[in-house]
């Protein structure tokens, strides 16, 4: 049973086909007793219909008198009669819902449901429960704090120019990683999964936020600057690339984060190296730099 609202839109639909040139089966074509209703039908078949391009269901529907109102005398409306109250615009972007959006709805259910699966390490309680004080360690393992410290403490007894070029720079891209993180989680602002417990070692305000995981950022950042700056032996790099995956999936693991954090900050990592590559300081761009911290 059409709703009145859609009987009310009927009219000016008949109206538009009869005089336009879309025969029977075009969607504009009101088509008998159907009306409104079955404009709105035909547009969502024809927007998923296969060989049809959507942006020409989109044209229609914008052409049709819902949107061009007051162009299109009322056919049958007595002058008694209220004009009809327009259809919320909503109504048409549910008829033709984009691919894109459908993906990304998609994706973003599998990501929740996928997370909960994985997070066996989220409290004392779950499957893998056991597990978490070893997942924690690792946790330690990928944090700015230990990350930083270490660095300025290498940089305090380097008494190499190469080996405090590297320093320097490995620095910059830790502050890079915890600038361009903290940014997009305060832009982003999704909330941790609702089984993560709260019980992190030093946090800033910006990580009560998941997206993206600074343990994956760091993890990918880190290990492509020691791959890239350090003579290892195969084993040893492998141990590093290996150590970076593990730390990025205990964070689902202990339910800190979901599989689209991580993810997406293995990639926000491994692009930040390139930036810090592209921008890499040396006594000769960055000499104040440098003659300072000789003088410390
Ligand atoms: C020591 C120097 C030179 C500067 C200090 C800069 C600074 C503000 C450091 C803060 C380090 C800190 C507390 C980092 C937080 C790391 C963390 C808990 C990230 C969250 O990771 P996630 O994977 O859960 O998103």
């Amino acid at each position: 049973m059409p709703s009145p609202r859609r009987n009310v839109d009927a009219r000016p639909l008949a109206a538009s086909a009869s005089s336009s040139s879309s025969g029977p089966g075009s969607p504009a074509h009101g088509g008998g007793g159907g009306g409104g209703g079955r404009f709105e039908f035909q547009s969502l078949l024809s927007s998923r219909a296969p060989g049809l391009d959507p942006t020409c269901t989109r044209l229609r529907a914008s052409e049709s008198p819902v949107h061009r109102r007051g162009s299109f005398p009322l056919a049958g409306a007595g002058p008694s009669q209220a004009p009809p109250a327009p259809l919320p615009e909503e109504d048409r972007m549910d008829l033709n819902p984009s691919f894109l959006g459908i993906a990304l709805r998609s994706l973003l259910a599998i990501d929740l449901w996928l997370s909960k699966k994985l997070g066996v390490c989220a409290g004392e309680s779950s499957s893998w429960g056991s597990m978490r004080p070893l997942m924690k360690l690792l946790e330690i393992s990928g944090h700015g704090i230990p990350w930083l410290l270490g660095t300025l403490y290498c940089l305090s007894r380097s008494d190499s120019w190469a080996g405090r070029e590297v320093l320097m720079n490995l620095l910059f891209a830790l502050l890079l990683d915890l600038l361009l993180v903290a940014l997009i989680k305060g832009l982003v602002r999704r909330r941790r999964p609702a089984h993560n417990q709260m019980d992190m070692f030093v946090t800033l305000s910006v990580d009560k936020y998941s997206f993206p995981s600074g343990h994956a950022t760091r993890a990918a950042l880190v290990s492509r600057f020691i791959l890239n700056h350090l003579v290892l032996a195969i084993p040893l790099r492998v141990l590093v690339v290996l150590w970076a995956f593990i730390l990025g999936l205990s964070r689902v693991m202990l339910g800190r984060h979901n599989v689209t954090d991580v993810a997406f900050g293995f990639f926000l990592g491994y692009t930040q190296y390139s930036i810090v590559d592209y921008c890499w300081l040396s006594p000769h761009n960055a000499p104040v730099l440098f003659l300072l911290w000789s003088q410390q």
